[in-house]
């Protein structure tokens, strides 16, 4: 359940005041997410969301995600698109945190995705890069490979008792990556976070990107990398070669991939699995008695980042 901070029905009434989008006609929280507080609020026209930013999100780097939620929508990419107070301002405040109101997307999300849902993924995923390519802003990945091993000691020796020798093998496979991470590709605007439950679909459509929340400036292919560890697996751990294929041509056929990209792959594939293996890991660690958001196996990363160990080239993925 992502509602951590509540927003009684006379706050609503007074903050939508500052909107030009009619009066409030149901408000509720929602339950999916982890990182924010997230509402749907439907009014007299139309249905939006409203997110008060939680403590995880640095209010400096909402400016970029904002704006670039707006830049992409402005070019036709189906995102939230954030709504402006009268007064111009797409960022506001409610209950002492930031806050903001952003359209709300048509769509559902997949559990179980299949190789035509990775077949549209990759082609938007590319179409999402080629649009973010006259974006102004920067910001630099603070999950990228710097922050690994700080990472990985601020997880410490509690990380054996997840797994034994589990924080000797990261430290090895940090070093490999800090030693081969690669220096020249494109970069751009990445989404970062582009799992299942932050691609909306309807049919076999992408209806829409959300989730910005990650967003930052980086190596183009190290998306497609993250999509490949967060689409291409099968729940018995099985990497789906179909899948991936499907993926990678799709992207491959709206923004190509030059040779130095496609033989990055595996070892961005390796970077973005040890990635989200270190957050999952140190939230686990971390995570409060009690809390209600549920912490995700870092496990699982730690069988795909094995997966990724074992590929040699490109031609791992299907292509
Ligand atoms: N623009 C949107 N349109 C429709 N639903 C949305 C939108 N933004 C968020 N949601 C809903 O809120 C849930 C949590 O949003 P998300 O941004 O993933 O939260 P968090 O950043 O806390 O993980 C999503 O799974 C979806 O159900
Ligand atoms: N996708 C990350 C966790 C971030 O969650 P989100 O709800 O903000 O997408 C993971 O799976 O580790």
């Amino acid at each position: 359940m992502a509602v951590y901070t509540s927003v009684s029905d006379d706050d609503l009434e007074t903050f939508l005041k500052a909107y030009d989008i009619g009066d409030p006609l149901s408000f509720a929280g929602i339950a999916e997410g982890v990182e924010n507080s997230n509402f749907m609020v439907r009014t007299t026209t139309g249905t939006y969301i409203l997110t008060l930013y939680e403590k995880r999100v640095d209010p400096d780097d909402l400016p970029f995600f904002l704006n670039l939620m707006n830049h992409l929508s402005a070019k036709g990419l189906s995102c939230p698109e954030p709504v402006r107070t009268r007064s111009g301002e797409m960022l506001a405040s409610l209950n002492d945190r930031p806050a903001a109101v952003v359209t709300f997307l048509d769509g559902v999300w997949h559990r179980k995705v299949s190789p035509a849902h990775c077949y549209a993924l990759g082609g938007e995923l590319a179409r999402m890069h080629d649009l973010g390519g006259d974006f102004s802003m920067v910001r630099e990945n603070n999950l990228s490979v710097a922050s690994w091993r700080p990472l990985l000691e601020s997880c410490g020796p509690q990380s054996d008792g997840v797994k034994p020798g589990l924080y000797a093998f990261l430290e090895q496979e940090i070093t490999f990556l800090e030693q081969n991470w690669p220096k020249d590709l494109p970069r751009g605007v990445v989404h970062a976070d582009l799992f299942p439950d932050n691609v909306f679909f309807l049919g076999d459509k992408v209806s829409g990107f959300i989730d910005f929340y990650f967003a930052c400036t980086d190596m183009l292919v190290y998306d497609l990398a993250i999509c490949l560890n967060a689409w291409c697996f099968e729940t018995d751990g099985s990497f789906n070669v179909t899948k991936a294929r499907q993926m990678i041509s799709s992207y491959d056929a709206v923004r190509k991939l030059s040779d130095a990209e496609m033989a990055a792959l595996p070892v961005l594939a390796r970077g973005s699995a040890t990635r989200f293996l270190l957050t999952r890991l140190y939230d686990w660690i971390n995570h409060p008695e009690g809390a209600f958001v549920k912490p995700k196996d870092p496990m699982e990363y730690h069988r795909k980042l094995s997966f990724h160990q074992s590929v040699t080239s490109s031609a791992g993925y299907g292509i």
